[in-house]
């Protein structure tokens, strides 16, 4: 470190606020192809550009997004009828109905659409089965005009389409562009901090999963103190350390969000279906005999047999899949079956034809719709986290806010104390309403279950998820040093010195190989998205861009390979968790996305890695390498622009190596691309780096609450502050001590997003939590389970009445050995 680092680490300079970016995926709806002959990006709807290398006249040009799919409807399906009046069911309407208008079927979002097509013909079944009537500019449930929205353009669209006002009606805006351009306006702050362009839309995905052999003898070489507990417990063993995790074929790239209300219309289930239903369930032997056939039409297939077995058909058994449901005893046509008496009949030394439909009536109905049990989810039910969680213990009520973190694309980010506890959380809240509209259904269950599944020191705790009527709750560990952007601020020339950077880095690396390990691929790394621990570690969040590999690889272990030479032991192979994996989606953030995202061929895991090299050379130089004067001169600088170093940093060559070679435009020559983490992890950079001690390291910047330091959250707020104005927020953004009632207004008749913020929040605080069991199968949220983490050392915060959790400064770690060093480790 030089003498001058030094000094930017003991003199932070005052905070200049700049917006947070938001990832680009959140932001666009179409994407740009990369047209490799003209050397341009495409819009979708095929916008060229120009080509010209001249700064004003960007080589790549960027066309107005279509922000159709966005289209906020009209009218909306109400629960006027018997069989919507559910409390969930209004999603269902929505959930539908926001798919339905003609605005939707544009070339460019033709997949989604037609999913939404199905979801609508659905709707129409439906409504004929249950009365369900339509009501036309119903003035219940009617969705937000979003009058104010006329007054926000795309930023991306020309000026002259700017200047145009837009009829929410006619031309409905995305609100994502709201953001986006709030996010714009954010950063004109004036005071010369880096701005970013803020995220682009997710499209439609078109994966091709590629090379889908079947690579079960890939060796790999151990490791990582961060393994996730499958992995290692695979370590001696020859079987698939995912075996459980893939018991079932679900990938979160597979649930479509309208999946569930499909699946809801098809399915039969006993119990809709009453006897009629249940008399198909005769298995094989008895095929052909139903209630429509009188014993006459099919006398000639019946045969005196001994044993009737009723289970489910194959078809119904395969809808079952993941319930409760020992399929193999449903299925065992023997005498002797295993099978509990409820769910069998049996007729011995009976002829067929004397058979009624009484002989099938169960005396009770399948263990699938026993209420006795609480009914998971299919996706739980089938997850390795289902053993992490047990059923939800807390709900809305058993939190107070303290005050708001964060306002992201879709949630809003609130400190709250469990009343009963006094301890600290970060409580991430979804407005229901906000993600049917937008899209946003799958992003939150990926976010889910990411969070679940994970168990890593680098990546924050999820406690509860938990759903109400109108708002899904992620409640987190509450990372008190916020971000890490935020950190990086507030340091002289927001740069910090290559050993502090190889620190974070050495621990965002960790984090990746552990989310690769386990078959996702992040996708979204940015200062913004690492928030610091009060340790002043690093913990990885919001993962709704990530993805998941189609299905982990099942491999075996040949022999731990050892790394000679190098200080670890051995390393584990990443790539194979994501090999032939290649998605399409134009996720990220504009500086920090990777090429072959702009070009549009598809990107794999190695987009991670790309934005390592991104981030690496952020915290040395306080800027990104390819930040151009606008996005299309950014993107062209990502597809074009070597990589160069500013002359005024003295960073070492094997830094520069390492950025270098992360930054390989040619993801198949990229550092990551032989054995993923394992060739970073190895690079001399990280020579001295002492992987299964990073926890133990001390980090480079203690962030510490204190009256002398920096209140993002009030920066912040000022920003949004038309937006956002809550009465009972003090001045510092915390909240006053007023109770927090629920409103006296029928809340299941009125869209909540149309309540003042207050009201809101009111609302979010005050609803009772909706089990899994409550929620329907047809609900589109019906995915998002309702869980608390089973008891493990509760290493939350206690809320301290003396502090208003509002200002953090980060102070440099005294402690720290510059080089944290194995044997500096082990001096201590
Ligand atoms: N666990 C946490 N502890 C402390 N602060 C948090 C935590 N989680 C989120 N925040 C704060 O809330 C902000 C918004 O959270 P987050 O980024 O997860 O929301 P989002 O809606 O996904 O936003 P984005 O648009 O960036 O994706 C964060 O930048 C951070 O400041």
């Amino acid at each position: 470190m030089t003498e001058n680092q030094h000094q930017s680490l003991e003199q932070p300079t005052s905070f200049s606020e700049r917006s947070r970016s938001v990832s680009f995926s959140k932001l666009l709806s179409k994407s740009w192809k990369w047209n490799s002959n003209s050397g341009t990006i495409n819009s979708t709807q095929g916008s060229t550009s120009s080509h010209d290398d001249s700064p004003s006249q960007s080589n790549v040009k960027l066309t107005e997004a279509d922000d159709s799919k966005n289209v906020i409807p009209e009218t909306i399906v109400t629960p006027a009828d018997t069989e919507m009046s559910s409390r969930f069911s209004k999603f269902k309407s929505i959930f539908q109905t926001n798919n339905m208008s003609p605005a939707n079927y544009t070339s460019s979002t033709s997949k989604s659409n037609s999913k939404y097509s199905d979801a609508l013909q659905v709707d129409v079944k439906d409504k004929k089965s249950s009365n369900v009537r339509t009501e036309p500019q119903s003035p219940v449930l009617r969705s937000p005009t979003h009058a104010h929205l006329e007054a926000h353009y795309h930023p991306y669209t020309s000026p002259s389409s700017q200047s145009n006002p837009r009829s929410p009606m006619s031309e409905p805006l995305n609100e994502d562009y709201v953001y986006q351009q709030q996010n714009l306006a954010n950063n004109n702050n004036g005071n010369g901090s880096r701005k970013r362009s803020p995220s682009a839309p997710v499209l439609p995905k078109s994966r091709d999963i590629g090379n889908n052999d079947n690579d079960t003898t890939n060796s790999f070489t151990m490791n990582s103190g961060y393994l996730p507990p499958a992995a290692l417990s695979s370590a001696n063993s020859t079987s698939s350390p995912y075996q459980n995790r893939n018991m079932s074929n679900i990938s979160l790239n597979d649930i479509k969000e309208d999946e569930q209300v499909n699946k809801f219309n098809e399915y039969k289930s006993p119990l809709r279906k009453g006897s009629s239903g249940l008399i198909q369930k005769i298995a094989s032997p008895l095929k052909g005999f139903s209630q429509g056939n009188s014993p006459n039409d099919s006398q000639e297939n019946i045969q005196p047999f001994p044993s009737i077995i009723v289970g489910l058909t194959d078809e119904e058994i395969d809808d079952t899949q993941g319930e409760d449901i020992h399929r193999n005893e449903l299925r065992t046509p023997q005498l002797g079956s295993p099978l509990k008496d409820d769910k069998k009949i049996e007729i011995k030394n009976k002829d067929i034809r004397d058979i009624t439909i009484k002989d099938f009536q169960p005396k009770a109905p399948p263990k699938v719709f026993d209420d006795a049990e609480p009914k998971r989810s299919q996706r739980l039910r089938t997850k390795s986290f289902s053993n992490k969680f047990k059923d939800i213990t807390v709900s809305p009520k058993s939190f107070e806010k303290v005050r708001m973190l964060g306002q992201g694309d879709v949630g809003k980010v609130f400190l709250v104390k469990q009343k009963n506890t006094n301890r600290l959380y970060a409580l991430k809240v979804f407005s229901k309403s906000q993600m049917i509209k937008r899209n946003k259904v799958k992003r939150v269950l990926v976010e889910q279950e990411i969070l679940a599944t994970s168990n890593h020191p680098f990546i924050v705790t999820l406690y509860h998820s938990f759903q109400s009527e109108d708002y899904l709750y992620l409640c987190m560990e509450y990372c008190m040093g916020g971000e890490f952007f935020r950190a990086l601020q507030t340091r002289k020339s927001k740069c910090i010195c290559e050993d502090d950077a190889r620190f974070y880095a050495s621990e965002v690396t960790a984090a990746l190989e552990y989310l690769h390990l386990l078959g996702f691929i992040y996708r979204d790394l940015k200062p913004e998205n690492i928030l610091l621990h009060k340790s002043g570690h690093i913990m990885l969040s919001d993962f709704d861009l990530s993805i998941q590999t189609q299905d982990a690889k099942n491999f075996k272990i040949k022999s731990p390979m050892i790394t000679s030479g190098h200080n670890q032991s051995a390393m584990i192979d990443t790539k194979i968790f994501s090999d032939g994996f290649r998605t399409n989606s134009f996720v990220g953030t504009e500086e920090y996305i990777a090429p072959e995202v702009i070009r549009g061929n598809g990107h794999t895991a190695a987009v991670d890695w790309w934005t390592l090299g991104i981030l690496i050379y952020e915290m040395l130089f306080g800027m990104t390498p390819f930040k151009g004067a606008d996005t299309n001169k950014t993107f062209s600088n990502i597809l074009k622009n070597d990589i160069t170093f500013p002359n005024n940093n003295d960073i070492s060559r094997h830094c520069k190596d390492l950025i270098k070679k992360l930054l390989c435009k040619n993801e198949s020559k990229r550092l990551g691309c032989k054995m993923g983490a394992a060739d970073i992890k190895r690079h001399p950079f990280f020579k001295k780096v002492q992987w299964s001690f990073l926890r133990n390291q001390e980090p480079p910047l203690i962030p510490k609450l204190t009256e002398n330091g920096f209140d993002f959250a009030a920066t912040s707020a000022k920003n949004k502050k038309n937006k956002n104005t809550p009465a009972n927020k003090s001045q510092d953004g915390t909240s006053t001590d007023k109770p927090i009632d629920k409103p006296s207004i029928d809340y299941s008749k009125v869209d909540i997003s149309l309540l003042s913020q207050e009201d809101q929040e009111k609302v979010m605080f005050g609803e009772p939590v909706a089990t899994d069991d409550e929620v329907p199968e047809d609900d589109p949220f019906h995915n998002f389970n309702s869980m608390s983490l089973m008891e493990k050392d509760n290493d939350s915060m206690i809320y301290g009445d003396n502090n208003s959790y509002g200002k953090i400064a980060y102070t440099p770690n005294s402690n720290r050995s510059r080089s944290n060093s194995h044997r500096a480790f082990f001096k201590k």
